[in-house]
């Protein structure tokens, strides 16, 4: 058909910027936490860092889990999936590294990963990814809630790589390690995967997505309050 778009065709072409004008201010409070801030501006509290570090190491472990789901049900997307899955494979290709990077750097501060016991906000956002790993959760919902992990962490930390900022020298990798340019480029794939994916969802999966958007915002908000010691 020709003619003029309606609002909701134009919101559709780029769904995520549509949804993150939406919910600017979840989307502000994920990645520009009051934890992120004290890495970039030097005061962060070492054993807040300390914290996050041995919890994130437990939460990637499920995320490892949850990537594979994803995988599985692009795999059974029956139209051209090929392509998403080279990127879903490039990034558990990462996580395999990041894995090892965990036990390097907690060796570095002397936690101990074999003690760590998950806490209750991190077993909450563990199983939040179990349920996404349902094969009755569409591979368009699964796809948005991943993009929207990587997202936060990619944003987060290049807030603390930028010109002027006083992160601490020792916490650069870690910043590096989610803010460099390569996870930037491999976020704004699988941001164009979802969009392209959400242009022909129907109605009802996009509902969804936005749902499942907006629980990893909150569990990702919740993870940081966790980590500085709040609940
Ligand atoms: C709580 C949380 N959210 C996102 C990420 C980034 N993805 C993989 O590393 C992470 N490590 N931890």
């Amino acid at each position: 058909m020709e003619g003029k778009k309606t609002r909701e065709e134009v919101e559709k072409i780029n769904m995520i910027d549509t949804w993150l004008t939406k919910h600017r201010l979840i989307y502000v409070g994920a990645t520009r936490h009051p934890f992120i801030l004290s890495i970039r501006d030097g005061t962060v509290d070492l054993s807040s860092f300390k914290t996050w570090l041995g919890q994130d190491y437990i939460f990637v472990r499920a995320f490892v889990s949850f990537v594979a789901s994803v995988l599985i049900k692009a795999w059974k997307e029956s139209d051209d999936s090929a392509g998403d899955m080279e990127v879903l494979l490039g990034g558990m290709a990462a996580l395999n590294d990041e894995v090892q990077w965990f036990k390097k750097e907690a060796s570095k501060w002397g936690v101990q990963l074999s003690d760590i016991v998950p806490q209750k906000t991190n077993q909450e956002y563990c199983r939040f990814l179990e349920s996404l790993m349902n094969s009755e959760v569409k591979y368009n919902v699964a796809i948005t809630a991943f993009w929207a992990i990587e997202a936060v962490y990619q944003e987060s930390f290049a807030h603390c790589l930028e010109e002027g900022t006083n992160t601490p020298l020792d916490l650069q990798e870690t910043c590096q390690r989610w803010g460099n340019d390569g996870f930037g480029q491999y976020c704004h794939s699988l941001k164009q995967i979802v969009n392209r994916r959400l242009e022909k969802a129907s109605d009802d999966e996009i509902k969804q997505a936005e749902v499942a958007l907006l629980s990893v915002l909150e569990h990702e908000v919740d993870f940081w309050n966790m980590s500085c010691g709040g609940a």
